[in-house]
């Protein structure tokens, strides 16, 4: 299985192409194409990355290839990992349609070149912001079960991890899933927790208490309240252990967040994220995950059926998405997950109108 990773001397592409050498994701008979851009900055970065990749990982690396156009990608697996980011400067709000205006018009770029000259079954893994955006275009243009989201299984394991940290397990013990849209609209399904070695009984309650008679009604207004007291928390160790106090659904949102603001970045868990799909792809295994997909009423919340973008449970393999794996869902998480629906219609209506042309 080939894979090619857009953006590849960024920083979440250089640790999605280390991870994937390091975990060996890939045998060595694989290539994995490295793909920048002509007469951009990382045009010669992307040449130099190469011969970096070979000389650290030699014995077990795949085979290198070096793209610099979107004609010249070829791939059973596109990762989307290239483009503008999200500010990082304190007091900068992350505002997701400025960056919307600067990567559709990549996202255009990249799903156009696939349609044209790809092979028809490449499957492409977003990872660039606004996710769903990036899984709307491309979808439109090369089929939508091909074309998945990685926001929501980053969403996903941090939860998890949040829920084990609270509980002092490690992450492997627990399930559940992250819906919604990537960012400050992610949806916590706490219906979806399991908590290995406890039965049903047991699970309710623990939820129960990790979530102190809280609901999803008042989690945006936790976050941004949240978000505003980091904000004014001048002494950074001081920030993360305020994160530590709050609860785990809370923290899924606010401990990234504050990562990415640090100037660290959340690039390696980015990454670590995005290599558990190709590695599931090059097994050729089917997983269950949260990702964001394009929707065409397979999933009802509010009573209505969602059509456009949406982060859910799906399956996942070789062909791309299939079934939905979204039931019935309490009050709570249904209203949330309806207002994530509207809210990312909201940014990407406006860049699907006359066929979704920059
Ligand atoms: N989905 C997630 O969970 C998640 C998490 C972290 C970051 N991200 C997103 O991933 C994207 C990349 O983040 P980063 O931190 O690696 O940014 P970065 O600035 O370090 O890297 C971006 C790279 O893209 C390259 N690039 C730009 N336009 C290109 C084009 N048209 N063709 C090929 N390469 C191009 C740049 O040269 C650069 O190397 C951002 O949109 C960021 O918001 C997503």
């Amino acid at each position: 299985m080939d894979v090619a990773v857009i953006g590849a001397t960024g920083a979440v592409g250089r640790q999605v192409c280390t991870q994937l050498i390091e975990r060996r994701a890939l045998p060595t008979t694989a290539r994995l194409q490295l793909v920048g851009r002509r007469g951009g900055r990382s045009e010669a970065a992307t040449h130099g990355y190469r011969a970096d990749l070979i000389d650290a990982y030699d014995e077990v690396a795949p085979l290198f290839d070096v793209a610099l156009d979107p004609e010249e990608v070829v791939a059973d697996v596109v990762v989307v990992a290239s483009g503008a980011t999200i500010a990082t400067r304190p007091g900068e709000s992350v505002d997701r349609a400025a960056l919307a205006r600067t990567n559709h018009a990549m996202f255009a770029a990249y799903a156009d070149a696939l349609a044209e000259h790809g092979a028809g079954d490449e499957v492409v893994i977003v990872v660039t912001n606004p996710v769903e955006l990036g899984v709307a275009t491309m979808a439109a243009r090369l089929g939508r079960h091909r074309v998945i989201g990685m926001g929501a299984w980053l969403d996903t394991l941090r939860f998890r991890r949040e829920i084990a940290h609270s509980l002092g397990v490690r992450r492997q013990r627990i399930g559940g899933f992250v819906a919604g849209q990537h960012g400050d609209d992610a949806v916590p399904l706490w219906s979806s927790v399991r908590i290995r070695g406890l039965v049903e009984g047991e699970r309710a309650r623990t939820v129960g208490e990790l979530r102190g008679g809280r609901d999803l009604a008042g989690l945006p207004g936790e976050i941004a309240a949240a978000q505003a007291r980091l904000l004014a928390e001048r002494d950074s160790g001081r920030a993360f252990a305020m994160v530590e106090t709050w609860p785990p659904d809370l923290r899924t949102v606010t401990r990234p967040w504050l990562t990415h603001q640090s100037g660290a970045r959340t690039a390696v868990g980015t990454a670590n994220a995005t290599v558990d799909l190709i590695s599931a792809l090059a097994e050729g295994r089917e997983i269950v995950m949260a990702g964001q997909v394009d929707l065409a009423g397979e999933a009802t919340l509010a009573g209505q059926r969602v059509h456009g973008v949406l982060g859910v449970p799906v399956v996942f393999g070789p062909e791309g998405w299939t079934d939905v794996l979204l039931g019935e869902l309490p009050p709570d998480e249904d209203a949330l997950l309806a207002r994530a629906a509207r809210r990312i219609a909201a940014v990407v209506e406006p860049f699907m109108r006359d066929g979704g042309r920059p």
